[in-house]
């Protein structure tokens, strides 16, 4: 058999989108569609009955919802034994260990939940830990468009952790700063003690800068999305891996290396 003849018994994977008429859920469908290896089996937005993706015979659900109603999708995904891959935000530690608590019921079951699909941003977050323990000051302001409902963003939540907890490791102390907060909100946010800072603007898509310093100089990691077709390639690349990866895989980092 030649490899072409060997490849077209392969059978495709049958991929449900949840949240498919939304802004990301509408591209996932396009490029489940071009993808050769896999079939669009069903689009589930907003008042569809979810039974319509399991009826289809989905074996990967991608969920771009809301925060309020992705854990029930996910909890209906995992009972119904169809891995998911998700990249609807709004995961907290506690969020994250009922759903590795559901999954121990379901051992075949394969969920990836990543903050951000983009090669490039998962890349931007890597670099951020890396350097992270070379500077003393450290803030991150995420840009994204008017639209976005929850901030500040999944990305710029899951930099700040990985940025403290490289900054923990290496033993540095809180960053320097004497500048007393007079208007509430001036110096943003603070998650595990990083600042972060939340822009939204017509004409932005998502964009992240990481700006450090220490004496002398500063260093500033940035990313941008200007179009969401960037977040294909790493959506395609998970639902390809979850059937093979039981249980709760967190990010995009495994499935690149
Ligand atoms: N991980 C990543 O790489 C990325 C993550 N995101 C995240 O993805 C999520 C979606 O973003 P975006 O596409 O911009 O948002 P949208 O608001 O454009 O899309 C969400 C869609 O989900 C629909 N929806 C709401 N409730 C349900 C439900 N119960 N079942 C099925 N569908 C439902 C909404 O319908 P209706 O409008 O009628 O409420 C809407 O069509 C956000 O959390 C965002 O932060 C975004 C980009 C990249
Ligand atoms: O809502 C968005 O648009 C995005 N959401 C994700 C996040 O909150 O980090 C990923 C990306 O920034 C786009």
């Amino acid at each position: 058999m030649t490899d072409e003849q060997e490849k077209s018994t392969v059978e495709p994977i049958r991929v449900g989108v949840l949240g498919a008429r939304g802004r990301m859920g509408a591209e996932v469908c396009r490029a489940v569609d071009a993808a050769a290896d896999m079939d669009l089996v069903a689009m589930v937005d907003q008042g569809d009955w979810l039974f319509n993706a399991a009826d289809a015979g989905a074996e990967v659900v991608v969920d771009f919802t809301t925060p309020d109603v992705v854990m029930d999708n996910l909890q209906w995904c995992i009972d119904q034994g169809i891995s998911a891959v998700v990249g609807t935000t709004g995961f907290t530690e506690q969020r994250l260990d009922q759903v590795r608590g559901w999954l121990e019921r379901k051992p075949g079951v394969g969920v990836v939940i990543a903050p951000n699909f983009g090669i490039g941003a998962v890349l931007m977050m890597q670099f951020a830990a890396r350097a992270a323990r070379h500077f003393e000051s450290v803030e991150i302001i995420e840009q994204h468009h008017p639209r976005k409902l929850d901030a500040p963003s999944g990305t710029a939540t899951h930099t700040a952790r990985l940025v403290a907890a490289a900054r923990a490791e290496a033993g540095l102390g809180p960053t320097p700063d004497a500048t007393k907060d007079e208007v509430a909100g001036a110096r943003g946010a603070e998650i595990d003690g990083v600042r972060v800072h939340a822009v939204r603007a017509t004409g932005l898509v998502a964009h992240q800068e990481v700006l450090f310093g220490t004496l002398g100089e500063t260093l500033t990691i940035r990313h941008d999305s200007y179009d969401r077709v960037s977040f294909m390639p790493g959506v395609l690349l998970a639902v390809r891996a979850v059937r093979t990866r039981p249980g709760l895989t967190l990010g995009l980092d495994a499935l690149l290396d």
